[in-house]
């Protein structure tokens, strides 16, 4: 069974060319939200779409541009569409979400005081694999990105990487294609510079070149088209494109 990808954006956290690097990821009848950025209101009113076109949301760490559009979203299922959106995220996140990034602007005395009055919260527990949909099974991986903060990148259908943040770690990526049949890997890249939060390009350009021809690139900055052609065996994500996986 294959699966619909749309890139919201493509950009890194702090990209003015592109909206911040969240997904749409649709097996035909459920569509996943993969992080909830800054821009990502704007970004799905720029493609035609509402948070209502959506049947959940999934948060793989607490950066701005991967949750900074939640307050909006809870918002606006509650006051417009009136339903809770499913909110997949890991047992980790989700006190660090409500307590520390959701709760000043949410929380309303009598309405609104917990995670759970905002959305419909289903919590993920590391390593389990977890059925979202029909088509959709994930599992929660996590990830080196900050030290010291909870961050996971995603497994999705025995098949599918998709890596959030995070630094490079090829030993994993090793391991999900030599033995978990991994064939395909949606990988964030810094295009240059010292990668002390992210995985640079020179690192994944380091890997067997057969494991490159299954990484699509994304999470990148503004001077991305200066790497065109420069990529070995990868290729970029374009925002807003339509993949099937
Ligand atoms: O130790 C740090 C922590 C953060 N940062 C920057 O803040 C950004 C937060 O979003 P991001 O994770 O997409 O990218 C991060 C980096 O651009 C950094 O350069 N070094
Ligand atoms: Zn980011
Ligand atoms: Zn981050």
């Amino acid at each position: 069974m294959s699966l619909q990808l749309q890139m919201l954006g493509t950009g890194s956290a702090f990209a003015k060319k592109y909206f911040n690097n969240n997904a749409l990821l649709g097996d035909g009848s459920f569509t996943l939200l993969i992080d909830c950025g800054i821009t990502a209101p704007l970004a799905l009113h720029q493609l035609g779409k509402t948070f209502n076109d959506l049947d959940a949301v999934l948060i793989t760490h607490i950066h701005g541009d991967h949750v900074g559009g939640l307050e909006e979203l809870a918002f606006k299922m509650k006051y417009a569409y009136r339903r809770k959106m499913k909110l997949f995220i890991a047992e980790a996140l989700r006190d660090v979400l409500w307590e520390h990034t959701l709760k000043g602007g949410l929380s309303q005395p009598g309405e609104i005081t917990c995670l759970e009055d905002a959305f419909d919260v289903h919590t993920l527990q590391p390593g389990v694999p977890c059925r979202l949909s029909e088509q959709i099974e994930l599992e929660l991986i996590p990830n080196r990105h900050i030290p010291g903060k909870d961050s996971f990148s995603l497994y999705i259908n025995g098949r599918i990487f998709y890596s959030a943040d995070m630094t490079f770690d090829p030993g994993l990526l090793d391991k999900l294609v030599r033995e978990r049949g991994c064939d395909t890997i949606l990988h964030e890249v810094q295009l240059e510079g010292p990668g002390e939060v992210h995985t640079t390009l020179s690192e994944l350009l380091s890997l067997p070149e057969p494991v490159q021809r299954m990484i699509r690139l994304m999470h990148y900055a503004d001077n991305k088209d200066g790497f065109v052609g420069k990529t070995g065996e990868m290729t970029f994500l374009e925002q807003g494109h339509l993949y099937t996986l």
